[in-house]
């Protein structure tokens, strides 16, 4: 990670810095090209011209870190004009005190890029794209540092499962305990309370045993519920106590329980309207959102398509096709109302139909992708050559062939088009004996 500490008392802040173990570069001048982290003090009056050149020349995902003191803070109201997302305001009563919270935010900042650069995350959580790597930022951040109860908000199928995992397996207290997950569109008006909770035996007719609820199974780990927002009020209401207090009755029993669990939730709806319309409690809502993470539609993030499509192929277990670069114009191009699910579906669909050929062709996308997104996308003739290039040399043909067979078809095609041999040489810009002689095989000599 490099540091640059455009900051008046840059040294003192190296040197801190450097004991608290930040093994990377840190510089206190220069231009800082490429830096990933950026710290100014406020205070000079200063920041907003700063800010304006750091903004400027912050590599993405890059920090820019605004230091203030309580004399300061006013000075620079640094929140009026910030992009959200890349500036992070850090206030503390002194200059001494502000120092020390700047190495604290720095060290974490470090750590969090560390994850952050990890293979196993790549593998798992796949994409570059800078609104993709900000979420993941977040969710390194709520799962290593946070410790309360954390929201994914996104359209379906865009990965808040996905997060809600990684959520969990960066979170150190948590991550050697189970996932228990709860799809609470699935939950029966009658039998929710004993998903969730458990019974006693007897509780019901046909409980013929003790059973222990999600709650329970998610002691020492954590609890995702699926879709919060399909619950009905009234297990909105029995799900607050134990989320607020970790206890809980079985159904049938009057025993208090405790299970410590960390709880995470996901919706694709819009639980903040919800609660405007008294569809959603309000108290509960702000329970379940010390942490809220938007996870981004696949359309936010199309230039990840080419790796979630390699990555998805990989998946298959066989060998992994070659994908033509117009198959591949057309995956970016389309519409994923199902996002990141949709898009895997349609690759391993193409995927089966190919098996054994070693090549994904346009071919296979027929019927593939709504005919809606293949027509509106444009295929350039490039793209279309480029690809009958790649499937002859595919096929061994070398140069000389690959320049007969391209000249053959353009005269055959030229011919049925224009429906004479004069028409057609016209048309390729060669007189009617070259098309002639070129027709029998024969190179017409110059002039012809
Ligand atoms: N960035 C990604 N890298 C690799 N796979 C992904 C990524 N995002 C999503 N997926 C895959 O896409 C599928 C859908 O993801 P997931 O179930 O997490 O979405 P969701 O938002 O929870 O969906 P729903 O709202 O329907 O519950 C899963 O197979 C998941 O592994």
């Amino acid at each position: 990670m490099r540091v640059v500490l455009d900051h008046e008392d840059a040294e003192r802040l190296a040197l801190s810095l450097r004991q608290h173990g930040l093994p990377d570069e840190i510089e206190t001048s220069g231009a800082g090209e490429g830096a990933l982290v950026v710290v100014v003090l406020a205070g000079s009056g200063t920041v907003a011209a700063a800010a304006e050149h750091w903004l400027r020349h912050l590599p993405h995902p890059g920090a820019f870190i605004v230091g203030c003191t309580a004399r300061t803070r006013a000075a620079c109201q640094c929140e009026d004009w910030w992009p959200e997302g890349i500036c992070d305001l850090v206030t503390a009563p002194d200059d001494d005190a502000l120092q020390t919270e700047l190495v604290m935010r720095l060290v974490r900042l470090a750590e969090l890029e560390a994850i952050l650069d990890a293979d196993w995350l790549h593998e798992r959580a796949v994409g570059t794209s800078p609104v993709w790597r900000r979420t993941l930022q977040l969710v390194a951040e709520v799962g290593r540092f946070g410790h309360g109860a954390c929201l994914l908000q996104g359209e379906s199928g865009c990965g808040k499962e996905l997060l809600a995992r990684l959520v969990h397996d960066l979170d150190p207290a948590r991550r050697r305990g189970p996932f228990v997950v709860v799809d609470c569109t699935t939950l029966s008006p009658e039998l929710s309370g004993s998903e969730l909770f458990g019974h006693a035996r007897g509780a019901f007719t046909h409980a013929l045993n003790a059973r222990d609820g999600a709650v329970a199974l998610a002691d020492g780990g954590t609890l995702f519920l699926d879709e919060i927002g399909e619950l009905e009020l009234p297990l909105q209401a029995r799900l607050l106590r134990v989320i607020q207090e970790h206890t809980y009755k079985r159904v049938g029993e009057d025993n208090w329980r405790q299970s410590d669990f960390r709880l995470t939730c996901a919706t694709n709806r819009n639980l903040e309207a919800d609660v405007q319309s008294g569809r959603f409690r309000g108290d509960l809502f702000f329970r379940i959102t010390q942490w809220t993470v938007r996870a981004p539609s696949l359309a936010e993030r199309r230039e990840d398509i080419p790796a979630l499509v390699q990555h998805f192929l990989a998946q298959g277990g066989q060998r992994v096709p070659q994908i033509m670069p117009e198959v591949m114009a057309r995956l970016k191009a389309a519409d994923y109302p199902g996002n990141v699910r949709e898009l895997r579906n349609v690759v391993l669909r193409m995927a089966d139909r190919q098996r054994g050929f070693g090549v994904l062709s346009t071919g296979c996308l027929q019927g593939m992708i709504p005919t809606r997104a293949l027509t509106q996308t444009p295929i350039t003739w490039e793209q279309t050559l480029a690809s009958a290039v790649e499937g002859a040399l595919d096929a061994g043909m070398g140069l000389k062939g690959i320049g007969q067979l391209a000249e053959s078809m353009a005269v055959q095609m030229a011919e049925q088009r224009m429906g004479s041999t004069t028409r057609a040489a016209e048309l390729l810009g060669v007189t009617p004996r070259a098309l002639q002689l070129r027709r029998r095989g024969r190179q017409p000599e110059a002039g012809q």
